[in-house]
């Protein structure tokens, strides 16, 4: 005689009616439960963590939405530095993350050897599969492949690349020249061709190849605004890094083209010259660039020739590429900064034109043609105004984020348990009234001039290139660049903001992404 499972002599077991009770009780109420334990998550997360002694925003203090919001809205360095400003120091904006304020608390959080290291943050930056120096968060391997790949970006190396920058800044100048000659009272939009510089220059200094930016005067393929795109996706995910392996990480995600990087121009044309010089050797490193100069990419095929186990073929292509996304919009966003500052003070313009006029004038720098490193580092006007457009709109908008070592650690006064996530964001730190003094939100690039060891002290407290073992490693190029370029184009033409007063537009995804900066342009 068979039995039904829980009726014995036609009665229900308890257990049965137990499930049968449960799962009715589940069916009708799932929206009240669902929400009901959204609620208990959340203020488990507010209450339970130690880190709730900090303030901040509500939402943060139970979700990482605060986060991922504030990324999404492009303005997230503007919420960092209103945050520190209503909360104080330290501000809570997830719930195991926290946001300091001091650059004190900054040196230390970037400090080599102090062991915070990368969050799951920079995993999300591609190519997942072949981490560059950039998104590579396992500290020895970063280590070892950022040992081969800081050769070729010595201020030495290069200075060897002068040569690409100075026929870069030639074609920028003849362009405007061009515009000058057409229509001189149209609007030349320098923000845009800045940006074009900047990513030509890359081109031509990581695989000896002009991307045609500046010479067709436009966003050639749409290559600029693919990257751009790309980095709001990366800045955004990155705020809940699990979400990649549900987006970009998903195999269906190829079926989106206008989401997917893998045909843009650059990555194409990175493609192209591993192609070319393969297989490699030193001969097909190096002779084939044309003129036998030594680009990024030569140089980093013969550091994977020397170290093949440390360096493999896919870390020459991951630094070599990613070079491009790091440096362009980075050094774009740094010269917008630059001129819209400048440009919107009548003393500094005065002043920075009255020091190059002086210096052609006692030939401390030539009349024509481009300038070296050394003669833009004797305009000391010029450097003060560079540095403060570093201070006050640096081209890093997201926070750089750090791991405490898992026995914890005290940062400025506050111990923070093992795993916590800290936050830094340089516009609020380069905005501390104790290091930069009491006007430190204002433009006022005297502050660098006015005392030799207090410029000193304040040049250890700006992070516009990050710190540490991470500091930045093309910083040496973008400085070459901007130093070459800026003088240049101040010395041999006059600006005038076309739309004075008007803000620049400025979206934060990794780098701040800036628009609007055009002006009227004569020759002087
Ligand atoms: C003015 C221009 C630039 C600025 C303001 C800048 C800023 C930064 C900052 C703040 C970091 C640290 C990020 C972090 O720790 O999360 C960084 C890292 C990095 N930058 Fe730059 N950068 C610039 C130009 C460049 C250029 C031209 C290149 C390459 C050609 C480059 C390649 C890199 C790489 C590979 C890293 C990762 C370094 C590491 O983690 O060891 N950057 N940059």
């Amino acid at each position: 005689m068979g039995v039904v499972l829980g009726v014995k002599d036609g009665k229900v077991s308890p257990t049965r009616a137990l499930i049968g009770t449960t799962t009715t009780v589940l069916v009708s109420y799932w929206l009240y439960i669902l929400l009901s334990a959204i609620v208990i998550r959340a203020a488990y997360k507010r209450y339970a963590s130690p880190l709730r002694k900090y303030p901040g925003p509500f939402l943060a203090s139970c979700s990482r939405l605060w986060k991922v919001l504030s990324t999404a809205s492009g303005r997230t360095h503007l919420d960092h530095i209103e945050l520190h400003r209503k909360y104080g120091p330290v501000v809570r904006i997830a719930p195991n993350e926290v946001s300091v304020a001091s650059p004190e608390a900054a040196r230390t959080l970037l400090s080599a050897g102090k062991r915070f290291f990368k969050t799951p943050f920079y995993g999300v930056f591609p190519p997942p599969e072949n981490p560059d120096i950039f998104t590579e968060t396992r500290e020895d391997v970063h280590a070892q492949k950022k040992r081969v790949a800081n050769v070729p970006y010595s201020m030495a190396a290069m200075q060897q690349l002068s040569p690409f920058i100075d026929d870069t800044i030639e074609l920028l100048a003849r362009k405007i020249d061009e515009h000058i000659a057409q229509q001189h009272k149209w609007v030349f939009d320098l923000g845009d061709y800045l940006h074009y510089f900047a990513f030509d220059v890359l081109g031509e200094v990581a695989f000896s190849r002009s991307f045609g930016f500046l010479e067709q005067g436009r966003d050639v393929d749409n290559a600029i605004k693919t990257i751009d795109k790309s980095q709001t996706y990366n800045g955004i995910v990155g705020q809940v890094p699990e979400l990649d392996h549900l987006l970009r990480r998903n195999p269906l995600w190829q079926f989106i083209p206008w989401l997917s990087t893998k045909n843009a121009l650059i990555t194409r044309m990175a493609l192209e010259e591993m192609g070319r010089r393969q297989p490699f050797n030193k001969d097909t490193a190096v002779l084939q660039t044309g003129d036998a100069r030594q680009d990024l990419m030569a140089s980093l095929i013969l550091g994977h020739l020397k170290d093949p186990e440390r360096f493999g073929v896919g870390d020459v292509f991951a630094v070599a590429h990613g070079a491009i996304f790091a440096g362009s919009d980075s050094t774009a966003s740094t010269m917008q900064s630059f001129f819209y500052h400048v440009l919107s003070s009548p003393s500094t313009y005065q002043s920075i034109l009255h020091e190059i006029q002086s210096a052609v004038s006692s030939g401390t720098i030539p009349a024509t043609g481009n300038l070296t490193w050394n003669q833009a580092q004797t305009l000391p006007y010029l450097q003060a105004c560079l540095k403060e457009a570093m201070r006050v709109r640096p081209a890093v908008g997201l926070n750089i984020t750090r791991l405490v070592p898992p026995e914890g650690a005290e940062l400025d006064g506050h111990f923070f348990p093992g795993g916590t996530s800290i936050a830094a964001n340089g516009w609020v730190l380069h905005r501390d009234k104790v290091t930069f003094g009491k006007d430190a939100d204002e433009w006022r690039p005297e502050r660098w001039l006015e005392s030799e060891e207090e410029a000193r002290r304040m040049e250890r407290y700006m992070f516009q290139f990050g710190g540490g073992s991470h500091l930045c490693i093309g910083r040496n190029l973008a400085l070459l660049e901007i130093n070459k370029v800026v003088p240049r184009l101040l010395r041999d033409y006059r600006f005038e903001l076309a739309h004075p007063g008007r803000e620049l537009k400025a979206n934060a995804s990794f780098f701040v992404v800036q628009s609007g900066l055009e002006v009227f342009v004569r020759r002087a």
